[in-house]
């Protein structure tokens, strides 16, 4: 006799059915059966979802290709590669044999016109014409000529980390960096600073922003697991959405005053001066964009500055090398620039900053090339060692040494839009500090790296550091000219 429960038993049996015969195909007939890898991840997605929710992403995949090579499986449909040759391949611009290989679907998820914005979009034609839009505003004379703002910031951020060490024994430097480069991304994006290294603490639009980012990583999954689609509006919380919306809405207010400024700046310019004036973008594109060049350019060299201060801490020998180097370039600190810290004036300074970015790369990236190929041990003896030293072989050396092959910034078409800015704000963040101070560790030590946990973007954990002024020097430093936050 049928009944519901003889139904229900067959539907169950026909579904385990199913599963036991895809996972059959997945492992022994699928296209990519001989890739090896994490058995569950070839036959299921939970694998790259429980990696990825829990922050370890990097260093699981790190293992995973310590453990099965340079080409493995990490999902059923996909690879992940981490040697040179397969990056230059993946990440390179398209040529007569080769397509251009995009952005992956899985990560950006679909882009609308309401979504569109330089890092995000997919459409190679629509990139480009949001790449010719903003590419003008981070030419090196466009740069040069806002070079001033950051050193302003800069300087500031000088005086309170002394001050900070003084009042409070200790900098968690994981937060001030973030203050610093939000900051100057905020007046080089806004025309106006958050003030937060002026005031001590996390401006809100950037809580809200950091917040959000960390807590949605979840919504990257959503195209992997597409039941994740119909969970998420219970899985983000009443209060999230609405400071979410709460934040969009301050950006607009923002963008809004940032166009409204634009007749009153004449010459000067800043990362929106040339999409404000063409005219092609409304104001809601370009509060859209203006938030990803924020994220983009703060958060990311906020981490790698955090990265130097801590590897400097943990490698006295180097720290030394380092501060001879700048001491004895610089007699003053107004003497330095982006320019006079450049790799042929400060070769130990600019190899530190390839070491900190071969150690602790950007975020996941949106193809499968991992950037965790820097730590590949055939790319980089001793990889997980900070040997800044490796950056200063030259090519008429007689010895077998190479430079590490690494990409920090990306190549081809989709490269880091930001890469000079960068190298100026690190450039001179870097050299000001180790010109005026010098610093310690508080507390115990630890392994920094491994308790920082990357959900889209790296949650750094704390850092605790104490500035002790060298010398005179920071009162030497001009003092601040960032305005007040109203
Ligand atoms: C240490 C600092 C930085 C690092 C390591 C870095 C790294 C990267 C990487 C790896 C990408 C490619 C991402 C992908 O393929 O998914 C990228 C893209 C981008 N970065 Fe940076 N970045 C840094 C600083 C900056 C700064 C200061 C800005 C200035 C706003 C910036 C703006 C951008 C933009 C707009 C893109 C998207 C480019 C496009 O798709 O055309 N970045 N960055």
């Amino acid at each position: 006799m049928f009944t519901f429960a003889v139904v229900w038993y067959s539907v169950a049996a026909l579904l385990l059915a199913y599963w036991i015969i895809t996972c059959i195909y997945d492992l022994y007939f699928h296209p990519l059966a001989k890739y090896p890898g994490p058995r569950i991840a070839a036959v299921s997605q939970l694998w790259y979802a429980s990696v990825y929710t829990g922050g370890n992403w990097p260093f699981i995949i790190e293992q995973a290709h310590r453990k099965y090579g340079d080409v493995i499986r990490i999902a059923p449909n996909e690879l992940s590669f981490c040697t040179p040759q397969a990056f230059k391949d993946i990440y390179g611009a398209a040529t007569k044999t080769k397509k251009l290989f995009p952005k992956s679907e899985l990560f950006y998820g679909e882009t609308g016109a309401k979504d569109t914005n330089i890092a995000y979009e997919r459409d190679p034609d629509t990139h480009a014409v949001l790449y010719k839009l903003f590419a003008p505003s981070f030419r090196p004379q466009a740069l040069r000529d806002q070079e001033h703002l950051i050193h302003n910031h800069v300087d500031l951020f000088v005086q309170q980390l002394c001050r900070w060490s003084r009042e409070n024994s200790y900098v968690d430097v994981s937060k001030a960096f973030e203050w610093l480069t939000f900051d100057i991304m905020g007046e080089l994006a806004f025309g106006e600073s958050f003030g937060a290294v002026k005031n001590g603490q996390s401006h809100t639009w950037v809580s809200i922003l950091l917040g959000a980012v960390y807590s949605t990583s979840v919504v990257q999954l959503k195209k992997r697991l597409p039941i994740l689609e119909k969970a998420l509006p219970w899985l983000a919380t009443k209060q999230v959405l609405e400071e979410w919306a709460q934040h969009q809405a301050a950006t607009m207010e923002r963008v809004q005053k940032r166009i409204q400024m634009d007749e009153s700046m004449g010459e000067r310019q800043d990362l929106l001066t040339h999409p404000i004036r063409s005219g092609k973008l409304s104001a809601a594109e370009l509060a859209n964009n203006a938030q990803v060049l924020l994220t983009a350019g703060a958060e990311t060299s906020a981490t790698t500055l955090t990265a130097i201060t801590y590897l400097l801490a943990t490698h006295p020998g180097s720290r030394a090398r380092l501060a001879d180097e700048v001491r004895v370039a610089f007699t003053s600190a107004d003497q330095i620039t982006a320019a006079a810290a450049g790799p042929q004036q400060l070769p130990y300074l600019n190899a530190v900053i390839e070491e900190a970015l071969r150690i602790f790369p950007r975020r996941r990236w949106a193809r499968p090339a991992s950037p965790r190929l820097h730590l590949n041990p055939r790319n980089a003896p001793s990889p997980r060692s900070f040997h800044p030293e490796r950056w200063l072989v030259s090519s008429t050396d007689d010895s077998n040494s190479t430079k590490p092959y690494t990409a920090a910034f990306s190549i081809g078409p989709r490269a880091c839009l930001g890469i000079s800015l960068a190298y100026i704000e690190l450039r001179v963040a870097l050299a000001k500090i180790v010109f005026a101070l010098d610093w310690e560790l508080v507390g115990e030590p630890f392994d920094w790296p491994s308790a920082c946990r990357l959900t889209q973007l790296w949650k750094k954990a704390p850092l605790q550091v104490r500035y002790t002024p060298r010398k005179d020097e920071v009162e030497k430093i001009p003092v601040l000219k960032v305005e007040e936050e109203p």
